[in-house]
């Protein structure tokens, strides 16, 4: 695995450098109507550093110093862990180094601390590493200083946790960091040293790692990136986290599941874990959709179902007639079956089934959320989704470009899931041979408006899109035309400010608004061209 061999670098080395960080941005995602705030499939929060100081005036009165240093520790590797498993869907296939980077620049992103590599060394088959930092602008230092002051013993518990959870994840073996100096207590900066968990005592912040399973070795170089997406039910790993742990525990009983969900969120797809999961997963599982039942077919399918489990999909639309039966079918109790139902409808708020039919068969209510309640499973069901498309029509597909991407992930999806898949489809059938799809083969003529904020160069976010950056369509282009041309950059500021103020008629306030300057800003360029 490791054609590169060992790392070895320290000091002003240029091979410390960290890489470009855009791969690492581009998944970062703002929703705000939506309330979410994702990095790749991940949700994450914007928390107050006040309010962690306050976490830890109170996690130190109720626990001591020892236990909530550990609390913090384990809450920053889980952070890490999580990290190094999306640094390697993203930097999968770079070399280690690039891989190892991610860590250190996700720390930075997501406002915790500014890394400095002193010294890093690392052969991954012989899990030898040593890494040596120094961190500027701890957030965990401010929030010291701000709940407890200024202290005796290093600060940086949950930082400290981070890049132990990082690295171990990136070795595939504990590795556990000391921080050495701490500014919380007088020093310059902080300074952090990491190498594996040794034979010796494990120090008390790290007597989870114990019980913890070691993760599997890091895949860099040329190997795929690991993906969370090759469960059984996608998304089970992010947006349908809650509804999936409710399948896992009751899915060993033998007691009803209603499924609850608008339509198309995959309610169907759930009953059908339930089904595999349960004792009677070697039976049939019988679908019937209820308001195309009569009588004579509901006991066909009650009949086929015997051994194994019968959804009755869209309950909401049983006749009062078939109500009548099932529920007379439940008091006989001489179906050898499992009962699922879904619903598009709350039945517990009233409506077109009766009490005590709820009452039986929403014994268990398992809620999907619908998509756009979970943007971070678009991508998942994407790839899924282009897979199957492929495979179905036997032609390889060229993936998808930037802007249907963003389309994807901006969209609302009323028919849920359902409506992602058809879109691809559709989208599948359309495209050439090799031609990334757009987004008008998905969306046709339809555009909404951007849902998403995305972090513009300067760190401002914006609606998606309206970024003017290296990025921008055509930018690239423009930018080697003019190079080529050796055009120098005050030729080009004048021509550009008298292309602006020819097209603004003259009028300089126009022309500003063009520039993205103020008028007096460029009332001084203007008669400096003049000039
Ligand atoms: N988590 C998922 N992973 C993969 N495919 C999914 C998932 N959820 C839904 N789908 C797919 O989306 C489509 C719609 O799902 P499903 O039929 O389960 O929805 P439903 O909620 O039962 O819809 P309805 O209310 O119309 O009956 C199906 O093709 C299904 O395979």
């Amino acid at each position: 695995m490791s054609e590169e061999g060992p790392f070895v670098a320290a000091g002003d080395d240029d091979a410390l450098r960290w890489p470009d960080s855009a791969d690492l941005l581009k998944h970062l995602r703002f929703w705000p109507r939506d309330g979410r705030i994702t990095l790749g499939d991940e949700r994450m929060v914007l928390v107050h550093v006040g309010a962690l100081a306050a976490l830890r005036r109170e996690l130190i009165a109720a626990l001591g110093v020892t236990r909530a240093r550990a609390v913090l520790t384990r809450m920053g590797y889980v952070s890490g862990q999580r990290d190094g498993e999306y640094a390697r869907r993203v930097r999968g296939t770079a070399s280690y180094y690039e891989l190892f980077s991610a860590g250190p620049q996700l720390h930075a992103l997501e406002g915790m601390v500014s890394v400095r590599p002193l010294e890093v060394q690392f052969d991954i088959e012989r899990g030898h590493y040593r890494g040596e930092f120094a961190w500027r602008s701890s957030a965990e230092v401010e929030a010291h200083l701000d709940s407890e002051g200024r202290a005796a013993e290093p600060v940086c518990w949950t930082l400290i946790g981070y890049a132990s959870g990082f690295t171990t994840v990136f070795m595939g073996r504990p590795i556990v960091y000391r921080e050495v100096a701490c500014r919380a207590c007088g020093a310059r900066h902080c300074r952090i040293v990491g190498r594996p968990l040794g034979d010796g005592p494990v120090p008390p912040e790290f007597e989870f790692l114990a019980t913890h399973p070691n993760p599997a070795p890091s895949a860099g170089g040329t190997a795929p990136a690991a993906t969370r997406d090759d469960g059984p039910v996608l998304g089970s790993a992010t947006g349908l986290r809650a509804a999936w742990a409710l399948v896992e525990r009751v899915a060993g009983s033998e007691l009803p599941v209603l499924l609850e969900g608008e339509a198309g969120v995959g309610k169907r797809h759930l009953a059908r874990a339930v089904h595999d999961r349960s004792r009677r997963a070697a039976g049939p599982f019988v679908v019937v959709r209820a308001g195309a039942l009569d009588r004579p077919g509901l006991d066909d399918a009650l009949a086929r179902a015997r051994g194994g489990s019968l959804l009755l999909a869209d309950l909401d639309r049983l006749t009062p007639d078939l109500q009548d039966r099932l529920l007379h079918a439940f008091d006989a109790g001489d179906c050898d079956l499992r009962w699922l139902a879904s619903t598009r409808l709350d039945l517990r708020r009233g409506g077109p089934v009766r009490d005590e039919l709820v009452q039986r068969l929403g014994a268990f209510p398992i809620w999907l959320p619908p998509l756009r309640e979970r943007r971070e499973d678009i991508p998942l069901l994407l790839g899924r989704f282009l897979d199957q498309q492929a495979r179905a029509l036997g032609r390889r597909l060229g993936g998808v470009t930037e802007a249907a991407n963003n389309a994807l992930l901006d969209h609302d999806y009323p028919g849920n899931v359902r409506e992602l898949w058809g879109r691809v489809a559709r989208a599948a059938v359309l495209v050439g041979d090799d031609e990334p799809i757009d987004r008008g083969h998905l969306f046709g003529g339809d555009e909404a408006p951007p849902a998403r904020l995305e972090l513009a160069p300067a760190g401002i976010l914006q609606p998606i899109g309206s970024a003017v950056d290296g990025a921008a369509p055509g930018v690239d282009d423009l930018i080697d035309a003019l190079l080529d041309r050796r055009a120098g950059i005050e030729a080009l500021e004048q021509a550009l400010i008298r292309g602006a103020v020819a097209r603004a008629g003259g009028n300089l306030a126009a022309a500003a608004r063009l520039l993205g300057l103020t008028r007096p800003q460029l009332a001084y360029r203007f008669r400096k061209t003049d000039g």
